[in-house]
């Protein structure tokens, strides 16, 4: 887009048509994004940089392949990985969490951190990239080839409503990024151990469209073509914070029997466990129709695009004794009962793609019913949606799943899935990476460190790679001996 034409909304429309935004639905105008934008636009590294991830996306859906990345904590990592032919990179929220904050306070996952941190590490990552890719071009290393890894990124739920969404949105954009994640969490509640049987808590679906919309729009200011994913995490959630949206009365779950009280009357996992079975959680339209089958035809057509609270009405109009307590369920949060499922993820990421270019129901472990089940509910619904899917642990040890995990990058890739990504290997890779040669240190002093970290070094120095010190010391430090040699005396 040219300077002139930035302001103008017919320009912008121009682009919404361009292959790279047609696909999206917008609920705003270009007129009113011409009127939020800056008089100049900011987004040249991270346009770029989008547009390359793009091509990764379309290239891998027309050859049938899959795009695999880890994450990556460090830009030693990051280069690492550019030079053994990675083509993205991920930057995780979680492992951000677990090592470095921008508040210098790390901790578990919960994205409590202040909402510049997962920015600030891909800003970190994407300009070492910019100094790798410049000391080789400099030195003539050969390695001048190396590219530029486009970036994805966490942004977890957003970090607040549609201002703080369209802050962080901006940041990630001025970082470099060329993608991100946005999901349907509440932030900060996940357990860890499962207990009450509370896993995650969803946003109703209309929370989470919004979520999307401002982050969409906060792109269609900046005129960005970074990738935005929409993240569902209804196939693992147990818990909702409103029954208000009729998109998620299939999903909300109340007592078909009459207890005498309330689950958060309950104390200790035992009884509570007690209760969900005494209570025989349904959804309405299950117990409904198992209750009156005859009646159910009738009472779906009356209650057509119904909330729980108005579709409950309509079914005690029906049968006045007809019984469902989407109430009793409710957490001492206030959260209700939610009945998560592929079934429940088809549903969101439907409706997330209309304004998002890729869509992820994000769960640990891999089921492979459950990705195909996934893929199917999209793709049924938006032929050729880029879909991305996430591997996070769950493989037995005993190598009984060896064969398993070797077939389903191909399994994904013959599904529809362009990205498949390990969210936690970045941490767990310099773990393993560190210990043999910190262990060796420790055992044997510094004949250790001869053995198992220089002289392997000294081996990679001739490749001037990024593990070689040659590389970080001589190779980049011409970039300023030639500065110095430039500015010289002075004038
Ligand atoms: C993908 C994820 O958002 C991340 O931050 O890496 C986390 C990873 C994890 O908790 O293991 C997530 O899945 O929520
Ligand atoms: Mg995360």
């Amino acid at each position: 887009m040219s300077e002139n034409s930035w302001l103008s909304p017919t320009s912008i429309e121009e682009w919404w048509s361009t292959p790279s935004q047609t696909g999206i639905k917008r609920p705003y105008s270009a007129d009113t994004v011409a009127s939020l934008r800056d008089v100049f636009p900011e987004n040249h590294h991270s346009n770029a940089m989008a547009l390359k991830l793009r091509s990764i996306f379309e290239r891998v859906q027309k050859d049938k392949s899959v795009n695999l990345t880890t994450s990556v904590i460090d830009p030693v990592t990051a280069q690492i990985m550019a030079e053994v032919g990675f083509e993205t990179l991920y930057v995780s929220g979680g492992m951000s969490a677990n090592t470095d904050t921008a508040t210098d306070d790390p901790g578990p996952d919960l994205a409590d951190y202040t909402y510049d941190t997962v920015p600030k590490k891909v800003s970190t990552i994407y300009r070492s990239q910019l100094l790798h890719s410049r000391t080789a071009r400099v030195n003539k290393t050969g390695k001048e080839e190396i590219p530029l890894l486009p970036i994805i990124a966490d942004a977890d739920s957003g970090h607040g409503q549609h201002t703080a969404i369209m802050k962080l949105v901006k940041l990630f954009v001025q970082s470099g990024v060329s993608g991100f994640h946005l999901d349907d969490l509440v932030s900060g509640v996940k357990r860890h151990d499962g207990k009450d049987g509370l896993s995650s808590v969803l946003v109703p679906t209309g929370e989470y469209l919004r979520r999307l919309v401002a982050a969409k729009l906060q792109l269609d200011i900046m005129g960005s073509e970074v990738v935005s994913i929409a993240r569902t995490d209804a196939e693992t959630a147990t818990h909702i914070t409103s029954t208000i949206d009729h998109r998620d009365r299939p999903f909300i779950l109340g007592a078909t029997a009459p207890l005498k009280q309330h689950f958060i009357h309950t104390e200790g996992n035992s009884a509570r466990e007690e209760w969900k079975r005494e209570a025989r959680l349904s959804t309405l339209d299950d117990h409904f129709q198992s209750s009156y089958p005859d009646l159910y035809d009738q009472f779906k057509e009356e209650t057509f695009n119904m909330n729980v609270s108005e579709a409950l009405s309509i079914a005690q109009k029906l049968v006045s004794s007809f019984y469902w307590n989407y109430e009793s369920p409710r957490t001492s949060e206030g959260w209700y009962a939610f009945k998560g499922g592929v079934q429940a993820a088809v549903s969101r990421a439907n409706v997330a793609a209309n304004i998002s270019d890729v869509v992820w129901a994000c769960a640990h472990g891999y089921n492979p019913d459950r990705a195909e089940a996934f893929a199917k509910g999209v793709q049924e619904v938006h032929e050729g949606k880029w879909m991305a899917y996430n591997v996070t642990g769950g493989f037995p040890d005993d190598g009984s799943a060896d064969e398993q995990v070797k077939n389903i990058p191909s399994q994904l890739s013959s599904l529809g899935y362009v990205w498949l990504f390990l969210p936690i290997a970045g941490l767990t890779t310099v773990g393993l990476g560190s210990q043999t040669a910190m262990k060796s240190i420790k055992e044997h002093g510094l004949y250790g460190y001869l053995s198992q970290v220089s002289r392997p070094a000294a081996r990679h120095a001739a490749a001037a790679d990024g593990t070689s010190p040659e590389w970080w010391w001589k190779v980049m430090g011409k970039l300023a001996d030639d500065a110095a040699d430039a500015i010289g005396e002075g004038l």
